[in-house]
């Protein structure tokens, strides 16, 4: 459709859950940190939030959880999910695609912009800076693909122009295609 009008592919790819392993990071981080609280296998996640399904567990655990990822060097030193960076790197040298890697800062703002920059230019090389583009509202973004692991992606404009590609995951796994509301989650799994 998009060769026949000349007009070339955009593709619009997330970047935490998608290309880097925010919810791995996370239980890896928060463990260490917090070796004698609860936490939750990544089998059992359930909603987009990490920190609403820890409060759930326990009301003060959803601030245990947000001091993880408000931390130095949380997002820097996340891993790549497995084969990603090789998939985005050949997407982008496809013939008649753009790719751009579209992400959202925490609202946190003292580690997490900078870090996810230098995570892009660690793992893309320095080029692939001009591809990057930081907001919290993706749906004010044109592309004709947007793959990303949250299942309800809003924002002001309610008829964005990419099609969303629900990217699997942990915490979306068990919704059915048509993403109605999450179901609630499962009993608790005390650790360690
Ligand atoms: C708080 C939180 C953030 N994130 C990610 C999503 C956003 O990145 P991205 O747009 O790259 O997926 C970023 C800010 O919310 O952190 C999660 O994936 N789960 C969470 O529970
Ligand atoms: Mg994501």
């Amino acid at each position: 459709m998009h060769a026949s009008r000349g007009k070339r592919l955009r593709v619009l790819v997330d970047m935490d859950g998608v290309i880097a392993d925010f919810e791995g990071g996370f239980l890896k981080k928060y463990r260490a940190k917090y070796p004698n609280e609860p936490y939750i296998h990544l089998q059992d996640r359930r909603g987009f939030w990490v920190s609403t399904q820890y409060g759930q567990l326990r009301s003060d655990l959803c601030e245990k959880a947000m001091s993880i990822w408000e931390s130095k060097n949380f997002f820097l030193e996340l891993d790549p999910i497995p084969g990603a960076v090789e998939a985005v790197k050949e997407m982008s040298e496809m013939e008649n695609t753009d790719v751009f890697i579209c992400t959202s800062p925490i609202k946190h703002y003292s580690h997490c912009p900078y870090e996810k920059y230098a995570w892009i230019e660690k793992h893309f090389g320095h080029e692939f800076l001009e591809q990057i583009i930081l907001t919290r509202d993706k749906t004010v973004v044109s592309g004709d693909l947007l793959i990303d692991d949250k299942p309800d992606i809003q924002g002001v404009e309610p008829n964005p122009t990419w099609e969303h590609v629900l990217f699997l995951a942990c915490h979306n796994q068990h919704l059915p295609p048509d993403c109605p509301p999450p179901p609630p989650p499962p009993p608790a799994v005390l650790g360690p």
